[in-house]
């Protein structure tokens, strides 16, 4: 679904990430790990071309971007749903509203969607906080909300950067219990994180390879992590 190959990158000319490949195939669960400033945020963001590759190819869906103009680049990045580190909502909105956004920016009419908005909000145990204000959410509620907002178009892909960063462990292993039911439905996840003790987790129950980024170079992470 989404295929990097041999990728370059850096900001300002000064090299990030050199030579990267990576396959996110259908039902494929990858966790990336990496010290902080490895560039996994930057990953992510190629993986949903927000960035363009320096040098290399990334298809998406089939169609290697390079060829991709800005509308055809849209319509892509409607398949596949991006849980942000900082969960990016609109303070002045509801949870309801901040999770319909991604209707209203793919031209669709939100409130012909208010039984899927209310299924995934009581899919991500949120229903009685749905008019709720961002402020007034816990760290964990906003990254579930973040995660119902990724998925109210149905993505066949989820890149989440950091999903479980401000949560304790058992609202983690319940974000966790969701990818991993996600993954089951076919969907290819990649989770950026620190958090080994996630990855350790998620690995009893799916098949997760784990990948680690450093110096620029994508490896696989022993099994010991
Ligand atoms: N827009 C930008 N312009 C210039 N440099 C940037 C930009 N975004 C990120 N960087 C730099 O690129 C490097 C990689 O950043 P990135 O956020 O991808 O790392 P990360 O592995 O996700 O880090 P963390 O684990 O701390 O979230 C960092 O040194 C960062 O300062």
């Amino acid at each position: 679904m989404i295929e990097l190959s041999d990728i370059t990158y850096g900001y300002d000319g000064s090299p990030l990430l050199n030579g990267i490949s990576l396959d996110l195939s259908p039902g494929s669960f990858h966790f990336l790990t990496g010290p902080s400033g490895a560039g996994k945020t930057t990953l992510l963001k190629l993986c949903y071309l927000d960035l363009k590759p320096a040098k290399g190819t990334i298809t998406v869906f089939g169609a290697p971007s390079e060829k991709l103009g800005r509308d055809a680049i849209a319509k892509l990045r409607r398949r596949v749903g991006v849980v942000h580190q900082d969960c990016g909502f609109l303070e002045h909105l509801s949870l309801r509203e901040n999770v319909a956004m991604p209707l209203a920016a793919a031209g669709q009419d939100p409130t012909q969607h208010d039984a899927e908005i209310d299924e995934l909000l009581a899919w991500v145990g949120l229903a009685r906080r749905a008019d709720a204000l961002p402020a007034e959410l816990s760290g964990g509620e906003k990254q579930r909300a973040a995660l119902a907002r990724a998925l109210i178009l149905s993505p066949d892909v989820v890149l989440a950067d950091e999903p479980t960063g401000n949560v304790d462990w058992e609202m983690s292993l319940r974000l966790l219990t969701l990818l991993v039911e996600l993954n089951r439905m076919g969907k290819a996840i990649l989770i950026a994180t620190h958090d080994l003790n996630l990855i350790r987790a998620a690995k009893a129950q799916v098949t997760a390879r784990v990948l680690r980024l450093r110096r620029g170079q994508l490896d696989v992470a022993g099994v010991d992590l």
